[in-house]
C-alpha cells in the first residue's frame, strides 16, 4: 500500500474515533456534528491550494492538500458517506477515459 493510502487509513479510522466525541476538544468531532462548517471549510481550504498553486508555491500546496483531503474525508464522516462508496466511485472510472466520459455528458 501506498504511503498516501496508509495515512488516510489512519485518518479515516482517527475521525471514526472521534465521532461523537467533544467538539471543544477535537476539530474532528466538531466538523462532524456540523456538516455546514465541514463544507464551508472543505471549500476555504481548496480555495487556499488554488492560490498555493496559481502561486507557484508547491509546499504551501502540499499544506493546503493535506487540509482539502482532512476536510473532504470530515465532510464525507459528517454527511454519513463512507470512503468505500468513494472508492467505488473510483473504480467504476478506472479504463475509462476522462476526455471521452466528459464529451458524452
Ligand atoms: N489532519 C488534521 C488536520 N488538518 C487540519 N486540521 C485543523 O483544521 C483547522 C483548519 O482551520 P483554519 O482554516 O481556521 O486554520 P488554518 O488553515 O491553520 O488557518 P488559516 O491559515 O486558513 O488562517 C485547524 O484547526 C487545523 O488544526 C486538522 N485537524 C486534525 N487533523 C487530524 O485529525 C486528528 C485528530 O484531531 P482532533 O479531532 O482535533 O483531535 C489529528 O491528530 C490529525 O491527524
Amino acid at each position: 500500500m501506498s504511503r498516501l493510502a496508509e495515512v488516510l487509513d489512519r485518518l479515516v479510522a482517527t475521525l471514526e474515533a472521534r465521532r461523537g466525541g467533544d467538539p471543544a476538544r477535537s476539530w474532528s468531532a466538531r466538523l462532524m456534528s456540523d456538516p455546514k462548517l465541514a463544507a464551508r471549510k472543505l471549500g476555504e481550504e481548496a480555495i487556499e491550494a488554488v492560490i498555493a498553486a496559481l502561486e507557484d508555491e508547491p509546499q504551501a500546496l502540499a499544506d493546503e492538500a493535506a487540509d482539502v483531503i482532512y476536510h473532504l474525508l470530515a465532510l464525507l464522516a459528517a454527511k454519513g458517506v463512507s470512503t468505500d462508496e468513494v472508492a467505488a466511485v473510483l473504480e467504476e472510472r478506472e479504463g475509462t477515459s476522462g476526455i471521452e466520459e466528459k464529451a458524452s455528458r
